[in-house]
C-alpha cells in the first residue's frame, strides 16, 4: 500500500525520498520503477537537470551503516526531521533534532533505499536562528522538536514544506501566474506557549534519562516516572514536573501529583507495560472554560488498570483543593493495551464534563471526547473554514461535513445552512455531536456514523446533493473511494482541511488533475491553500484548501 502517485514521485523521490514512507488508505500501488529515474515529461522539466546532478551525486556517494559523517542541515521535512547533506554530495540524510543551518557530526543509523537516517552526535555550529529553549526538557522530549528555532524560522520552515509538497506532489506549478495568490502565507499562532487544552502523561516503572545524566544513580522507586514517553520508546518515561504547552493550572495539578504519588504510604504503583502489573496508567489533564466567568476550568482523568477509588482518595483530596479543578474522573482500562480510553468511567469529584466555546457555540467535553487541542487557534481555523465555505447565509444551502468528529465544524456552519450532514466513524463522537447540537439549539444537523474508507455505491443516497463539502480527514487523507465519490458528486465547492500536507497535496492532485492511472478526470480548481500553525514548536501543520468546481 502506498500513497503518493508515481507521476508525482518520479521527480520528488530524488530530493524528498522520505515521502515514500507516507502511507494512506488510497489503493494505488507504488510502482517498482527506480525512483531515481527522472522522466523527461514529468511536468517539472525546469528542475529536472538540477535533480539529475543531485541524482548522480547521490549515487556516487552512499554511506554505510554506523559511518560517522560531518553534515549540514538544509531544511525541515516530514515529522520535523532535518534534511541534511554531506558537503559536495546530493545524498539526503534525515536527522531528528537537526535544524536548518546546523553543522554537526552524525552517525548513520539506518539506510533506506535512496536516503538514510542519522543520529546526531555533536553540533559543530548551531543553526541560523538559534534561540534558547524555555523548556528544560526541550532537548530530550520528543514533543517540541523545534523549541530552539526562532518562531519566525519555524513558520518559514513549515510554509516551505507546504509549498514544496503542493508543487511536487500536488503538481501545481509555481510558474503559473496564479500560484502566488493560491499559496497563502502561514497563519502564525500568537500564543506560542500554554496553548494546549489537553495533555496526556504516562506513569511508568522505567524512568528514561538522557545520556548525559545516565551516571546519576536511580534508586528504589526513584525509577518510577510520570511524564512523556521518551522519543522512540513505548516503555520508558521522561519524568517531568511541568510542560510549557499546557495551562498554568494544569501544571499546578501535575506538580501536585508528582509531589504525592511516589509516597509509599499511598500504595500507588505505575503500570508496567511488560509485566502488566501496577495500577496507574495515565494522567490526562484537560482545560476548558467556565462559560459564566470565562475563567479556566479543569478536568483531571486518572486512567488506571482497575477500579480502586480508595487508592486515589488522598490525591483526589489534594487536587480538588486547586480552585480551577471542577472534575476528577477515573477511566478504568483493565486490558493490556495502554490507551487512555477506559471500558468504565467513574466521577471521583465534581462534574463529568467541562465546557468550552468555539465560534459562539458551547461544547460539553467529556474525558474521552475529541475537541480541537488549541482552542485559541481553532477559532481562527474555523473562521477560515467558514470564509472558504462562503455560505450565502440565506439558509438555502446543504453542507456535507465529512470526518465530522464531534460535529464542531458543521455546527458552526449550521446557522447559515439549510441542513448539515456529518459523517464520522467513531460512535462516541457522533453521540457527542448530537449532544452538542441539542446544547446549542441546532436542529438542522444530522450526524451519521459510518466508515468513509468503506463507502459503497449507495453512499450519497441518504442526503441531498451538497452545495459545500467540508472534508477534514486524519493524517492518511482521503481513501480513493471517497475521492472517486467526490469527483462524481461534483459539489460546487469543497473545503479540504488537513493535518498532513503530504496526503493533502496528493488528494488535491487527484481532485484537480484526476487519477491518471485510472483514467479519471479531475474537475476542481484549487482556489487557495492556507497553512495554519496550530502547534508551535512541533512539526504539525494544518492547511485549509478551497476548491471550486470547474465549469465546462
Ligand atoms: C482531524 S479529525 C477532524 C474532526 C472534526 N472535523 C473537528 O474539526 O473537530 C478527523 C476525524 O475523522 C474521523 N475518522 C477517521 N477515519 C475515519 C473514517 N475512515 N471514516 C469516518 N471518519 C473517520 C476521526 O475519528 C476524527 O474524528
Amino acid at each position: 500500500m502506498a500513497t503518493i502517485p508515481s507521476h508525482a514521485l518520479r521527480h520528488f523521490a530524488v530530493t524528498r525520498p522520505w515521502l515514500r514512507k507516507i502511507h494512506c488508505t488510497a489503493s494505488l500501488a507504488f510502482p517498482s520503477q527506480d525512483p531515481l529515474q527522472i522522466h523527461p515529461d514529468n511536468g517539472h522539466n525546469g528542475d529536472a537537470n538540477a535533480k539529475k546532478t543531485n541524482n548522480s551525486n547521490s549515487q556516487a556517494f552512499f554511506p554505510k551503516k554506523n559511518q560517522v559523517l560531518e553534515l549540514e542541515c538544509e531544511s525541515l521535512a516530514f515529522k520535523g526531521k532535518g534534511v541534511c547533506k554531506v558537503a559536495g554530495s546530493g545524498f539526503v540524510l534525515l536527522c531528528d533534532n537537526a535544524l536548518p543551518g546546523e553543522r554537526f557530526i552524525g552517525r548513520v543509523s539506518r539506510k533506506k533505499g535512496n536516503y538514510a537516517e542519522v543520529t546526531k552526535l555533536k553540533t559543530i555550529s548551531p543553526h541560523w536562528d538559534f534561540v534558547d529553549a524555555p523548556c528544560e526538557y526541550a532537548s530530550y522530549c520528543g514533543g517540541c522538536k523545534t523549541q530552539n528555532l526562532s518562531y519566525q524560522a519555524q513558520l518559514k520552515a513549515k510554509e516551505q514544506q507546504v509549498r514544496e509538497l503542493v508543487i511536487y506532489v500536488g503538481k501545481f506549478s509555481d510558474k503559473n501566474p496564479d500560484f502566488s495568490s493560491i499559496m497563502k502565507s502561514i497563519v502564525p499562532c500568537d500564543i506560542q506557549f500554554h496553548y494546549r487544552n489537553k495533555m496526556e502523561f504516562s506513569f511508568g516503572s522505567q524512568k528514561w534519562l538522557p545520556k548525559e545524566l545516565l551516571n546519576k544513580k536511580l534508586e528504589g522507586n526513584e525509577n518510577y516516572a510520570l511524564g512523556l514517553h521518551a522519543p522512540g520508546y513505548f516503555d520508558k518515561i521522561l519524568n517531568i514536573d511541568k510542560c510549557l504547552l499546557q495551562s498554568e493550572p494544569a501544571n499546578e495539578i501535575l506538580a501536585t501529583v508528582q509531589d504525592l504519588w511516589k509516597d509509599p504510604e499511598l500504595g500507588l504503583s505505575p503500570y508496567n507495560v511488560h509485566s502488566h502489573a501496577g495500577f496507574l496508567k495515565h494522567l490526562v489533564l484537560r482545560t476548558g472554560r467556565d462559560m459564566k466567568t470565562s475563567l479556566p476550568e479543569l478536568m483531571v482523568n486518572f486512567v488506571t488498570s482497575s477500579y480502586k477509588p480508595e487508592l486515589l482518595k488522598h490525591l483526589v483530596e489534594k487536587i480538588s483543593a486547586i480552585p480551577e479543578v471542577v472534575s476528577i474522573m477515573n477511566n478504568v482500562n483493565s486490558s493490556v493495551g495502554n490507551t487512555s480510553v477506559g471500558e468504565e468511567e467513574y466521577t471521583l469529584y465534581g462534574k463529568s464534563t467541562i465546557t468550552e466555546s468555539l465560534r459562539g457555540l458551547t461544547f460539553q467535553i467529556s474525558a474521552n471526547s475529541f475537541f480541537q487541542t488549541n482552542t485559541h487557534q481553532a477559532e481562527i481555523l474555523y473562521k477560515l473554514i467558514e470564509d472558504c465555505a462562503g455560505l450565502r447565509g440565506d439558509g438555502s444551502e446543504i453542507v456535507l461535513d465529512l470526518f465530522c468528529g464531534t460535529g464542531t465544524i458543521g455546527l458552526t456552519l449550521a446557522k447559515k445552512a439549510r441542513h448539515v450532514y456529518g459523517y464520522e466513524v467513531v460512535a462516541q463522537a457522533i453521540a457527542d455531536a448530537h449532544r452538542n447540537a441539542k446544547l446549542n439549539g441546532i436542529s438542522n444537523a444530522t450526524f451519521i456514523q459510518g466508515d468513509l474508507n468503506k463507502i459503497g455505491e449507495n453512499f450519497g443516497k441518504d442526503f441531498p446533493k451538497p452545495d459545500i463539502v467540508i472534508s477534514d480527514p486524519n493524517r492518511p487523507g482521503m481513501h480513493m473511494k471517497l475521492i472517486k465519490f467526490l469527483l462524481k458528486l461534483k459539489a460546487p465547492r469543497i473545503v479540504y482541511v488537513s493535518c498532513n500536507p503530504a496526503t493533502c497535496a496528493r488528494d488535491l492532485d487527484y481532485l484537480c488533475h484526476g487519477v491518471i492511472e485510472q483514467n479519471i478526470k479531475g474537475c476542481y480548481k484549487l482556489k487557495s491553500i492556507q497553512p495554519v500553525d496550530m502547534f508551535p514548536h512541533t512539526p504539525h501543520i494544518e492547511c485549509v484548501c478551497q476548491l471550486e468546481l470547474l465549469e465546462y
